[in-house]
């Protein structure tokens, strides 16, 4: 049986191999999971912070006793796990190292414990952001040994690293710089012990932070006593001003809403204007082109939302816009791919074209509504399948009680509204 990993589930395969997370060395079973939950310890009352487990959707019943090859998002092999426990939907066991990990940017920062050998008195830093000239100051005149500055990276936070690095490179004393894939942050204190360091220092929010990013925002030059000239422009890539950021413009809502015509009308005054990349992932158009075969089920929707999120977190990663009009009709998938977008650098606007069912079946525009009505469409938004309206909508629009352009309008509005 096989299983490709990503995101936090490989982070955490390669931290419980690296021994990052000693004494673990597998993912958790459920009575270490359910121990962590109530007591915050493994079973064996040892304190752990955070679950690790291993969401175990191989297609097939891995049981005990069996091996799992888990493989990187490329396909290549990194890990065998034999399954100790099959729970709630979770593989527990151990894992043996297949091959070292060779996905992803910055391997040779990648290094574990073990090859980085800290000497006894060193100190950790969480380097969650970039250090700022005053965190390059006070990290230097500590009396560690030496300085171990942990950056967390999981998927595609290269410009973090670029900027950690060249701030690190600034720092007088030892240091070590070490990219940890960190999926939970409370985890963090259990890496830095594993790695040797006395301790952990986090770094806080402080009121430099925010005037830097307040500046950034802007586009504004970023003063030394901010940041060196070489972090500084390192923090410009990590920060790009609001207008340059990757952006998704998502609408939702049932079908003949007005989703595509609004979206529609917002694309081409975009393109009016000028200056930004614009992508349309239209539902029907995406269901031709990336989603043919795809039922409505929801599975299916969801598979349907979840690679129209994949591909605008892409276009926002590089920066463009992408304007997305599926009917997306559950909370939890349009979460997700909040997340994916907010994972890439980008923003994620959500707006719920609100019109009442009534109205867009009255309206029915190709006929659906009535043949659903007549039972010959099953599993129909609205009719006979639900539609989950968002709590977390940026603007709720009802095409119903206002024209085609004052939509249109109201979506620009917003937009502007965030790239300043
Ligand atoms: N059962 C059922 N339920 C809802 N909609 C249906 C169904 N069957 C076909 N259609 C047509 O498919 C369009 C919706 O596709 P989406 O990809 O946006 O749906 S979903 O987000 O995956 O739920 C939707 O297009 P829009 O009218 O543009 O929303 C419908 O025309
Ligand atoms: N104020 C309005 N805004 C958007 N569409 C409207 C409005 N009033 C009427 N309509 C009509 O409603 C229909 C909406 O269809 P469409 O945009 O394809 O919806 P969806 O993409 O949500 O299925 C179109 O025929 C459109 O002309």
């Amino acid at each position: 049986m096989r299983l490709a990993l990503q995101g936090a589930a490989l982070g955490h395969a390669e931290s419980l191999m690296s021994g990052a997370y000693a004494p673990l060395t597998g993912f958790m079973s459920r009575a270490d999971a359910f121990a962590v939950a109530a007591n915050g310890t493994l079973a064996d009352g040892t304190p752990w912070p955070a679950p690790v487990t291993l969401a175990g959707d191989t297609g097939d019943t891995a049981d005990a006793g069996d091996q799992v090859e888990l493989s990187d998002p490329e396909g290549a092999p990194v890990a065998l796990l034999t399954v100790t426990e099959h729970w709630d939907g979770f593989l527990a066991g151990p894992l043996t190292p297949l091959r070292p990990v060779s996905y992803g940017a910055f391997l040779s920062l990648r290094r574990t414990p073990a090859e980085v050998a800290l000497p006894a008195g060193s100190i950790a830093v969480l380097a969650d952001r970039p250090l700022l000239t005053d965190d390059l100051l006070s990290l230097d005149t500590s009396e560690a040994s030496r300085l171990l500055v942990m950056v967390p990276a999981i998927d595609g936070q290269e410009a973090l690293v670029r900027a950690v690095r060249a701030g690190v490179a600034e720092l007088t004393g030892p240091a070590e710089l070490v990219v940890i894939p960190l999926p939970d942050p409370t985890l963090a204190e259990v890496v830095a012990r594993n790695y040797g360091a006395a301790r952990l220092i986090r770094l806080r929010r402080t009121e430099t932070v925010v005037t830097a990013e307040k500046l950034l925002a802007a586009g504004a030059r970023i003063p030394a006593e901010i940041a060196s000239a070489a972090v500084a422009e390192q923090l410009r890539q990590v920060h790009p001003p609001k207008d340059r950021r990757g952006l998704v413009i998502f609408f939702t809502g049932l079908s003949g809403s007005g989703k595509s015509t609004v979206a529609r009308g917002v694309v081409d005054r975009l393109h009016e204007r000028g200056g930004r990349t614009v992508t349309m992932l239209d539902g029907d158009v995406v269901r031709r082109m990336l989603s043919q075969g795809l039922t409505f089920s929801r599975a299916d929707r969801d598979l349907n939302i979840r690679r129209i999120g994949f591909v605008a977190a892409e276009v926002a990663r590089h920066g463009g816009i992408a304007v997305c009009a599926p009917i997306a009709p559950y909370a939890a998938t349009r979460a997700e791919v909040r997340a994916m977008v907010t994972g890439a650098g980008g923003e994620l606007l959500l707006i719920h074209v609100s019109t009442p069912l009534e109205v867009c079946e009255a309206r029915d525009r190709k006929g659906l509504y009535a043949k659903a009505r007549a039972g010959l469409i099953p599993e129909f938004t609205g009719i006979s399948d639900p539609y989950e309206a968002p709590t977390d909508a940026n603007l709720t629009l009802d095409t119903s009680t206002m024209s085609e352009q004052a939509a249109i309008t109201a979506v620009l509005t917003l937009l502007d509204s965030h790239s300043q």
